[in-house]
């Protein structure tokens, strides 16, 4: 049974800032947030503070300085790029140990959505779109429970180093989110739009990719410092296993259930499992096939097609050295620096709950609110 904790249950109205994105998704995210969420709220007497993002890096400077102190959660209503500046401002700060353990909350209003999607696929509810999807995700953070969510930690040929609670992808996969971004108005069905599109220009990627298996013995322990990684200019260690073919259709790296709305991509994943959940196609798939892969991930049914050119791998670490010259990399659904790049998952493993603070009912539903409860051995900033 999982460990949940409620940000309410101390003496004082919880307080939340909701970090909202006007030009999200169909550019409609204000209007459902006043439509269907702000009603909501007033009725659990939640109150909030409504943040307007006005461009790019405004919720990652925000959060970089903001006075912690005087939050319980911060709460982003967007697609995922908008979590993922938040994330990488909190581990920007002085004090990223304490500030990456604020809870943070998700609400849909991009068009993929996939961190939304995951957990309210890990409420056990039947699956939702669109404005369900947004009710949903209100009702839970209304409830206000927390629970732990993995972070994986990226390094890129610059040595820069990311936090990614969504994804690693190349090739296809990657290709498709940021081509598709042009048919945003369309909302989710822009991924089959692109899908279709990058089909027909169908392309191989060639690359190394080598990955840490996670082992039966392995139990959950807490890792250090990126401690799986050695620097991107050494060799791999043994244990690592080095994939033979270098000739991909795309790679695609996961750590949730849901890739959007309507791609269930991990059928087993849980917001703490401790895995990344790696998927390759090799090149050689017929266009039909790889598309029948695609329609078949809305059920999560495309592991059971037995397709020879999908490999999937549940591993801790893993590294990618693109040989194409050209391509697209993209962390959480935003494009990185292309060249080589590795990553590292840090379980979200501990679940303290405050002294006084009163445990949920058994029966509680799954978190809206996720923070990653760090150790100081956990990660060391570089
Ligand atoms: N007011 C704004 N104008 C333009 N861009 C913004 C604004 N506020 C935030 N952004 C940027 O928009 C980017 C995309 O955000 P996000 O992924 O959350 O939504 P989305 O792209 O609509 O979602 P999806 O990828 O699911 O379609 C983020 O990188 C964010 O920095």
């Amino acid at each position: 049974k999982k460990k949940k904790k409620k940000i309410r249950g101390v003496c004082r109205p919880c307080r939340i800032m909701i970090l909202v994105n006007p030009q999200s998704g169909r550019g409609q995210a204000l209007q459902l947030f006043t439509g269907h969420i702000q009603g909501m709220l007033t009725e659990a007497s939640l109150p909030y503070t409504l943040v307007i993002t006005e461009r790019q890096n405004h919720a990652r400077e925000l959060v970089r300085k903001a006075d912690l102190s005087q939050w319980d959660a911060l709460v982003i209503m967007s697609g995922d790029g908008l979590l993922f500046e938040v994330i990488n401002g909190l581990m920007e700060r002085e004090d990223w140990q304490e500030a990456i353990q604020t809870p943070l909350g998700i609400l849909p209003g991009g068009s993929g959505n996939a961190l939304a999607a995951s957990i309210h696929h890990y409420s056990q509810s039947p699956p939702a779109w669109n404005e369900e999807l947004l009710l949903s995700c209100g009702f839970m953070l209304c409830k206000g429970l927390v629970g732990p969510l993995d972070l994986v930690s990226i390094h890129l040929a610059s040595k820069q180093r990311l936090f990614s609670f969504l994804s690693l992808a190349w090739g296809f996969v990657a290709d498709v989110d940021i081509e598709s971004e042009k048919y945003r108005h369309v909302g989710a069905i822009r991924f089959l739009m692109g899908t279709l599109v990058r089909l027909a220009s169908l392309r191989v990627y060639q690359g190394k990719l080598a990955y840490l298996p996670v082992k039966e013995s392995d139990s959950k322990t807490r890792t250090h410092v990126d401690s799986l990684l050695p620097g991107l200019d050494q060799p791999v260690p043994e244990s690592w296993t080095v994939v033979k073919e270098e000739d991909f259709v795309l790679v695609l790296a996961i750590y949730q259930s849901h890739l959007a709305e309507d791609l269930w991509t991990v059928p087993g994943a849980m917001a703490d499992d401790g895995l990344i959940h790696l998927f390759y196609v090799t090149a050689g798939i017929s266009r039909p096939a790889l598309l029948r892969l695609f329609l078949a991930m809305e059920k999560g049914a495309h592991l059971a097609y037995g397709c020879p050119h999908l490999v999937y791998e549940k591993v801790k670490a893993l590294r990618l050295e693109p040989i194409t010259p050209q391509g697209m990399i993209t962390v959480d659904g935003e494009v990185v620096e292309y060249g080589p790049v590795q990553a590292q998952i840090h379980p979200g493993l501990t679940e303290t709950r405050p002294p006084g603070v009163t445990p949920p009912p058994p029966a509680a539903p799954f978190p809206a609110l996720f923070s990653h409860p760090v150790q100081s051995t956990t990660i060391i900033k570089p």
